[in-house]
């Protein structure tokens, strides 16, 4: 394939963990092309990412500029934004992106609902495709689509996600995703059954609006994790998924940058695009 005919694809956030992973991937897929790499780390602005990613050079030097790599992406045309920062800036930077006609894929977590509406308001008149991922793993999407299933038949159910200790958000953008899908399915979960005290404030973890309890575990060893419990008298059922290794992200990274070109609105969530 020429490189005219391959989709540009900027990557914010390049030098994380996330950042290098895709960086790689999209090194090794055919159609794509890396047009840019954007990072916050001065000390590595003109360094090629492809040698940090470990991937050989790709002759695409980090910058910290990511309106002038989206400026220099739009006139590529037809292009798309990875985004894997950090939750702090990724409203404005999705928006920018949106702006710039440059279609973002985020990974990032930790945008509110509300900043979700706005995002999606926002491409929508402005024509242009943008997904919101919270997991790109498969696994998690039929962890996801089973649960769904469990929760026609149980009436209880928390969510434990287990994470690397470097993580910023908590609880994780999958198990609001999660805990959002089941309430699709049931509009309240978990009716009480006793006046509960907690003795030690947060220990029954963090109560979604569907009265989903979510119980977030930050551990160095660990990567990403999920498990979602349903109880019913005399019986627990457990779904769990395990990412032992970011690789697991990178078909549903693949995808996303695929799927993403003819869209002219904000879908959220991989299940939409599967
Ligand atoms: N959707 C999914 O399937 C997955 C999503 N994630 C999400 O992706 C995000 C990144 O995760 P991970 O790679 O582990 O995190 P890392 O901290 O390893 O990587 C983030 C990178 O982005 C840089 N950065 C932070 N803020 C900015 C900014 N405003 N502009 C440019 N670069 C910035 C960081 O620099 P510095 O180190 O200096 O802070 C770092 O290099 C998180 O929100 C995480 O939840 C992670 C895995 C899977
Ligand atoms: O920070 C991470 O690592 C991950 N974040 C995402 C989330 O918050 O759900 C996806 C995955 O769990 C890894």
């Amino acid at each position: 394939m020429s490189n005219q005919s391959k989709i540009p694809v900027v990557v914010n956030g390049a030098m994380g963990r996330m950042g290098c992973e895709i960086v790689k991937a999209i090194a090794g897929a055919d159609d794509m092309q890396l047009v840019g790499a954007v990072d916050r780390k001065l000390e590595a602005v003109g360094q090629d990412i492809g040698e940090i990613a470990g991937c050989g050079p790709l002759e695409i030097p980090v910058t910290t500029d990511l309106e002038a790599t989206l400026v220099m992406a739009q006139s590529a045309g037809n292009a798309v934004m990875v985004d894997v920062t950090h939750p702090a800036k990724i409203y404005e930077q999705v928006r920018a992106a949106i702006a710039y006609g440059v279609r973002p894929v985020v990974g990032t977590t930790g945008l509110t609902s509300e900043q979700i509406i706005e995002l999606a308001e926002f491409a929508e008149k402005a024509s242009v495709g943008c997904l919101i991922i919270p997991n790109f793993a498969i696994g998690v999407i039929l962890m996801q689509q089973a649960a769904l299933k469990a929760a026609e038949y149980f009436d209880h159910v928390e969510i434990i996600e287990l994470h690397h200790n470097r993580k910023a958000d908590a609880p994780s953008g999958t198990a609001i995703k999660t805990a959002q899908m089941l309430q699709e399915v049931k509009p309240s979960f978990n009716p009480p059954q006793v006046d509960e005290t907690e003795t030690l404030q947060g220990s029954r973890g963090g109560t979604t609006e569907e009265g989903i309890n979510i119980h977030s575990v930050r551990l160095p060893g660990l990567v990403a994790h999920q498990e979602v419990m349903f109880g019913a008298p005399g019986q627990v059922y457990t779904l769990r998924h395990d990412a032992m290794d970011r690789v697991c992200f990178m078909p549903g990274v693949l995808l996303s940058i695929r799927k993403v070109l003819p869209l002219k609105s904000l879908l959220y969530g991989l299940d939409k695009i599967l």
